[in-house]
């Protein structure tokens, strides 16, 4: 693959160029050093405008419309890495090692999600946010940080499927961050397997996925006979199929994510149970002022000490209030997971620790909230509040 490196020695800017790949000719710019006044006026948004002229040959209305072309106003063009591909631009996924250097200022709303383009974790953040700014980040812990270090100013994640159930990872990382929980966001997911053109259902021996699409296809794949493999989002799965021209391998994912990466649809709807819907937490520097103008969620952690009926108590100041719980997971408590025996005969630890993650349906700005964890905190050894956001009721 034949890769131009043009290299800007006034703002050591990096542009690579890889336009042999004509499904996504790429431009990196790597360049958090430069202050933005360069951006609007110096050398590199003259550079950058002039690569893209030769690859994107999109109308400036269309460039617009789908928000993810190289922006010359926008503060991100100089912090961020772009694929180009010759209709569309995609931004390239950020990583944990992306430059701080870029503040999430402009008119649209930056919201991050983990995956590529197509994953419905984007499709998710513009069910809340129809005008935002969408920015792919490669792992959740990645969507976290670009929120914490100002990239970004929202993170939708999923936290939850009807059909897979809760996804562990990022329950774990909602109290290794200090984001908080500002809205949540129910999104139907309707699985498509695509292949690429030309391939059949009985040419496929292999499909990929995000191991949530696959726990939700159990049934059909089973069916089909297909090995399963992980990867990090469904999108990235077609992506994958799709540049390297896989015949053997389908993937899981969205009708949207078949049209971005040229692939056909073998099949629709391939989801175990027709209602499968996950369940996506908007997460974001400062909390919302809860209200009680609507009905209203509120997300705690809490830690317990080891002994009989002590998380029946725990769960009983929510019912004493006539409180209702809508949702309870218990994941290891990491830091200190497991608490030494105390008939002391074998020496071994014997119990596991545990953080205990409840919703409940009541605002913090109502007293009886406000009674319920101040009850709790009376035992627990530890609690945060996550968020108190409203309730997400409709599915349109
Ligand atoms: O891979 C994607 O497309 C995602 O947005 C991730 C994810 C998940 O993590 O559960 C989101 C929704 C679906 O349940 C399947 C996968």
């Amino acid at each position: 693959m034949a890769t131009f490196l043009i290299k800007s020695l006034v703002s050591q800017t990096t542009v690579k160029h890889s336009p042999s790949d004509h499904t996504s000719s790429r431009i990196e710019i790597k360049s958090a050093l430069i202050p933005m006044k360069r951006c609007r006026s110096g050398k590199i948004p003259v550079l950058a405008a002039s690569i893209r002229s030769e690859n994107d040959h999109s109308t400036e209305a269309q460039k617009k419309k789908n928000g993810n072309a190289i922006n010359l106003q926008s503060s991100l063009l100089l912090d961020a890495e772009y694929d180009v591909a010759s209709k569309d631009a995609h931004p390239r996924p950020l990583s944990s090692t992306h430059s701080s250097n870029s503040v999430s200022n402009g008119p649209r709303l930056r919201v991050a999600y983990q995956g590529v383009r197509g994953a419905y974790s984007e499709s998710a953040a513009q069910k809340v946010y129809p005008n935002c700014e969408a920015v792919p980040c490669e792992q959740f812990d990645t969507a976290f940080e670009t929120v914490e270090r100002w990239l970004v100013d929202r993170a939708v994640l999923p936290i939850e499927n009807s059909l897979g159930g809760s996804i562990h990872r990022n329950y774990d990382l909602l109290l290794r961050h200090r984001l908080h929980i500002v809205g949540e966001v129910k999104y139907a997911v309707r699985h498509c397997l695509l292949a690429n053109h030309g391939v059949k259902v009985e040419d496929l021996k292999r499909v990929l996925s995000h191991p949530q699409a696959l726990a939700q296809c159990e049934n059909t794949l089973t069916k089909l006979g297909l090995v399963r493999e992980a990867v990090d989002d469904t999108a990235g799965a077609a992506k994958h199929v799709a540049l390297q021209k896989l015949e053997d391998t389908g993937a899981v994912a969205s009708s949207a994510a078949a049209s971005i990466y040229g692939l056909n649809i073998l099949a629709e709807d391939i989801q175990d149970d027709s209602d499968n819907v996950t369940r996506f937490l908007i997460l974001a520097r400062e909390p919302i002022i809860p209200g009680t103008d609507r009905p209203f969620k509120t997300s705690i952690v809490f830690s317990l000490e080891e002994g009989p009926g002590v998380l029946f108590k725990a769960l009983a100041v929510f019912a004493l209030r006539q409180i209702n719980l809508t949702k309870i997971e218990s994941r290891p408590l990491r830091k200190q997971p497991l608490r030494a025996s105390d008939d002391g005969n074998s020496g071994l630890p014997k119990y596991f620790d545990y953080l205990f993650y409840v919703d409940f349906e009541a605002s913090m700005a109502d007293e009886n909230a406000q009674n319920a964890c101040r009850h709790l905190k009376e035992f627990a050894t530890f609690l945060r509040v996550l968020g108190s956001y409203p309730v997400h009721t409709s599915m349109m």
